[in-house]
Order: structure tokens, then C-alpha cells, then sequence
């Protein structure tokens, strides 16, 4: 028989195409009545039609397809979640079920056992890690109102910095991480830094950012859905290494003064001494010191970057939004003078601001979109999930939802009060997540924000340069959404 090398060919191609089309089929749909999204093409999904700010694009997605929809990054199926039903569904209702974390290729760069509070999986670990650090920081004061001085401490540090800074234009940014930081500091090692003097600390500190940036940067994530890029990916690698390196560094350092100068019969003073001594009692292998620093890697992270930059938009807004700076102002200098700074029982008192914050919180989203993934099988909205499915919740879509919130783009601290005046309650907002995975910092960050508001503005005003367009209030998404570096005018209110 004759074998004509061309129809072998032809024959080859056509299957191998009908292989990668009925794969890409599979993938597209891995289980029946499995939720619906854009169709896209083989190998590369619908990765033509992505743009970049993530969270708007997934709300137009949200629009078309409902609130529970599918997408498709390359061959990587992602569950998309857009508005209040579906979060609270599947975060709050179905919490277990939808209460673990998806691998990612950025994670296993600093992270690779997936240890820790944030990146690890949702099994008896995570559980003990994070029930033991909770419970021992609380011991500590954390979020609670003993713990008020240690923040006030460093609110006058931001006010000694910006009174040494006014009348000309600043980036504030790096000095409101280092002052958030130190409270971390505090509760971890029971120390705080100087800002001007220790250059450790500044290294470790301002490199958050730079890991946040790089670890949620879309190349880190080709190399997640393409692997073969990997081999291409050696800058943003190096920068996600040697961002997580000198933090790392910076953690493994206390961790080792502590154990050198660990005293048996003393009473443990931080959260490095409690872990120690937790380390020491345990017979099984519960705690250890890899999950020591990973824990403490994801204190540093998750409760530094987060109130910083919150606390930065904040000031953004304000210089930009001069008229709700003066009525936050009114009402701070009725309920507590400009004599001493607000305390955190002060906040009753003061709904203007308490309203301003929650619309701050609201129009960044903060954190747009959190990753979470599926522990079994299960069903969401009448749709059926297989288990291990990637599902990414867009707070954004809640808090940007017109329905819930008219003209979402407008920032309007009004939307938060009722018509008396007093603080209205909304059941439409979590910009710390929810269920089992919510934010473990919740009560500190609040007090932080208040703290640190509260202080700066009853002591401050902030303006755009003069001669300088006012700066943009779009910001950049990584893992937090970040305002674009920009420059103000501090003056001292007297
Ligand atoms: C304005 C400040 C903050 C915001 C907006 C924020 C927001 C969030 C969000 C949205 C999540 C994910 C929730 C989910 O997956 O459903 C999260 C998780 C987490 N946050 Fe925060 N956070 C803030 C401050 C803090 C602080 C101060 C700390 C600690 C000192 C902290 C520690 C954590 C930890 C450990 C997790 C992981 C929880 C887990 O996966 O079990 N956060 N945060």
C-alpha cells in the first residue's frame, strides 16, 4: 500500500486540532450546568478580550453573563463572582465549602508550601496557625481598646514627620507604611523602629510594596497560566525574590534575637516569644519555626500595605475633596477640640467621619478581588462547581454596584448617613471579606484607620501643589488596588 505523506499530514493536523478543540471544550465546561462566560480560543481563552483593571472588566462580565460566571485565562477555568447574592452565597452561607485558596505560580516563589494565614490551604494547619495567632494577639491587645496607646504613639510619630514637612510638596507615602509597620512591629517583637535610623527596617519595609507589586503583577500570572513562559519570567522572578527576600531577612533576624535571649521562666512578652514557647510545649508538630516567619511574613503583609495604603488614599481624597475635609474637620474640632488627638471612643460622636471612612473603604474596594477556590463539589445559584475550582470574588462589584450605591463613582461620605445625621447601617459592604477566610486584622484596621485619620486631619489640611493638575484618583491594581505615586502640601491647622 502506498502512504501518501501528504493526507498523513493533513491527517495528523486535523487531529491534533479536534484533540486540542474537544480538550479546550472539556476545560471550558468541566461539569454539566457549569456557569456560563465569554467563549474564547483554544490555548488562549478569552485572554484577548482581558484589560487590566480586572475588577471593572469582571463587573461588565458580571452584566452579561450574571453574577455567577465562568472565564477562561489560557487553559485555566476561573469562576467569576460579581455582586452582593453571590459573595454572601458562597462566602457566608456555603463558607466551608468555598473557603480555600487556589496555587498560584507568584505564591510558590516566596511561599512554596503554602504555609501561613493568607496563601494556605483550608485544612487543620491553616486552622491551627491562624486560631493560635489570633488568639495570642488578642492576648496582646490586638484590636482591642488597650491597645489605643500603641497606635497613638505612632500617629504622633506621622504628626512630628509632617510638621517637619509642610509647605512644600511630599510623597507621604513610605512614612505612613514605616508608622503602620511599627505597630506590627510592636505586637511581634515588642520593639519599634526609628524611621530615620535603622536601615534594616526601612529596607524591609518599603519592600512590601515592591513584592505586592511584582507577586500580582499580569506577567507573574502569564507564567501561571502558560507555564512554558516560565524560563522568560527571570525579572519579575528576581523582583518577587528580592522583595519576599528582604523582608524574610529582616523577620528571620528577630526570630533569631528572640531565641538567643529566650528566658524559660519569663512571661512571654510578644507574639515571637508566645510562638517560641508554643513551639516548645508542642508534642505534636504543630508549630514550627517555618510557620513562625511564614505567619509573621503574613502579619507584615497583609497588615501593613492594607492600612498604609488606605491611609494614603485617604489623603488623596481629602486634598481632593476639600469640602468633605472641612466638614470632617467641623465636626472633629466640636466633638474633641484641637488640644488633644481623638480617641477611638470618640467615633460615636463623630458620624461625618465614621461615614467618610466607610466611603473611602468603599470607592478604593481595597482589596477588588480575592481568590478563593472551591473545597468539594457544590452548587452556587443553581449552578454546579467542580471541586478545586479557582473562584475569584469581586468586592468591587458589590461596592461599585449603582443599585446599592447611585452614581458609585462619585464619593459622596452622605450615601453612609441617614437623614438625621446618624451612621446608617448597610449590610452591602465588606471591604475585609467575609466567612472563613475574612480578614483577620478587621478590628485592628479599623481602629487604625480611625486613629490615623482622625489624627492627621485634626491637626492638618492637605492640598494639591500649586500650579500641579490634580492627581489622578485611578489607581493600580496588584494584590491592592494602589493609588499612583503623587505629591502634597501639608499646613498645619492653627
Ligand atoms: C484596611 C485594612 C485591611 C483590609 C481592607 C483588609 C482586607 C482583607 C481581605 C479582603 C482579606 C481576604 C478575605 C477573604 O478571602 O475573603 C483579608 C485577609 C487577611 N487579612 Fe486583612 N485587611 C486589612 C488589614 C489587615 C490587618 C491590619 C491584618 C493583620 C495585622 C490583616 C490580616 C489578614 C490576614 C492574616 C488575612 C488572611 C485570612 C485567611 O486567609 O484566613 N489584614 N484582608
Amino acid at each position: 500500500m502506498v502512504v501518501d505523506i501528504g493526507t498523513v499530514t493533513v491527517a495528523i493536523l486535523a487531529g491534533s486540532v479536534a484533540l486540542v478543540v474537544l480538550r479546550y471544550i472539556q476545560a471550558r465546561k468541566p461539569v454539566s450546568n457549569y456557569p456560563p462566560g465569554p467563549w474564547g480560543l483554544p490555548f488562549l481563552g478569552s485572554l484577548l478580550q482581558f484589560q487590566t483593571d480586572h475588577q471593572r472588566y469582571f463587573m461588565k462580565l458580571g452584566d452579561k453573563y450574571g453574577g455567577v460566571c465562568s472565564y477562561m485565562f489560557g487553559g485555566k477555568n476561573v469562576v467569576i463572582l460579581n455582586g452582593i447574592e453571590s459573595i454572601k452565597e458562597a462566602l457566608v452561607t456555603k463558607g466551608n465549602d468555598f473557603a480555600d485558596r487556589p496555587e498560584n505560580y507568584a505564591v510558590t516563589l516566596y511561599n512554596p508550601q503554602y504555609l501561613g494565614l493568607f496563601d494556605a490551604h483550608f485544612n487543620e494547619t491553616w486552622y491551627n496557625q491562624r486560631h493560635f495567632t489570633h488568639k495570642t494577639l488578642r492576648g496582646f491587645g490586638f484590636g482591642k481598646t488597650s491597645f489605643e496607646s500603641k497606635i497613638v504613639e505612632e500617629v504622633e510619630f506621622l504628626i512630628e514627620y509632617f510638621k517637619a514637612n509642610q509647605n512644600k510638596p511630599v510623597d507621604i507615602r513610605n512614612f505612613i507604611t514605616n508608622c503602620v509597620a511599627n505597630i506590627i512591629c510592636s505586637i511581634t517583637f515588642g520593639q519599634r523602629y526609628d524611621h530615620f535610623e535603622d536601615p534594616a527596617f526601612l529596607r524591609a519595609m518599603n519592600c512590601i510594596r515592591d513584592w505586592f507589586t511584582a507577586a500580582g503583577s499580569l506577567t507573574l500570572q502569564m507564567g501561571h497560566i502558560f507555564p512554558f513562559l516560565k524560563p522568560f519570567l527571570g525579572k519579575q522572578v528576581g523582583a518577587v525574590h528580592e522583595a519576599a527576600g528582604k523582608l524574610e531577612s529582616f523577620l528571620l533576624a528577630q526570630i533569631a534575637k528572640k531565641q538567643d535571649s529566650a528566658d524559660a521562666t519569663e512571661e512571654p512578652r510578644d507574639f515571637i516569644e508566645s510562638y517560641l514557647q508554643q513551639i516548645k510545649e508542642d508534642k505534636e508538630g504543630k508549630f514550627s519555626l517555618l510557620y513562625l516567619k511564614q505567619n509573621i511574613m503574613d502579619l507584615f503583609a497583609a497588615g501593613t500595605e492594607t492600612t498604609s495604603t488606605s491611609l494614603t488614599w485617604a489623603v488623596l481624597y481629602m486634598m481632593t475633596h476639600p469640602d468633605v475635609q472641612e466638614n470632617v474637620q467641623k465636626e472633629l474640632d466640636e466633638v474633641v477640640g484641637r488640644e488633644k488627638l481623638p480617641s477611638y471612643s470618640n467615633r460615636g460622636d463623630c458620624p461625618y467621619t465614621e461615614a467618610t471612612l466607610l466611603e473611602l473603604q468603599r470607592i478604593i474596594s481595597l482589596v477588588p478581588v480575592v481568590p478563593h477556590a472551591t473545597t468539594c463539589a457544590t452548587t452556587l445559584r443553581g449552578y454546579n462547581l467542580p471541586a478545586n475550582c479557582e473562584v475569584w470574588a469581586n468586592l468591587w462589584s458589590i461596592h461599585h454596584d449603582p443599585k446599592l450605591y447611585p452614581q458609585p463613582e462619585k464619593f459622596d461620605p452622605r450615601r453612609f448617613l441617614n437623614e438625621d445625621g446618624s451612621l446608617k447601617k448597610n449590610e452591602s459592604f465588606m471591604p475585609f471579606g467575609a466567612g472563613r477566610r475574612v480578614c483577620m486584622g478587621e478590628s485592628l484596621a479599623k481602629m487604625e484607620l480611625f486613629l490615623f485619620f482622625t489624627g492627621m486631619l485634626s491637626q492638618f489640611s492637605f492640598a494639591i501643589p500649586e500650579g500641579t493638575p490634580p492627581p489622578s484618583l485611578e489607581g493600580d491594581l496588584s494584590v491592592t488596588y494602589m493609588p499612583k505615586p503623587f505629591e502634597v502640601v501639608i499646613r498645619e491647622r492653627i
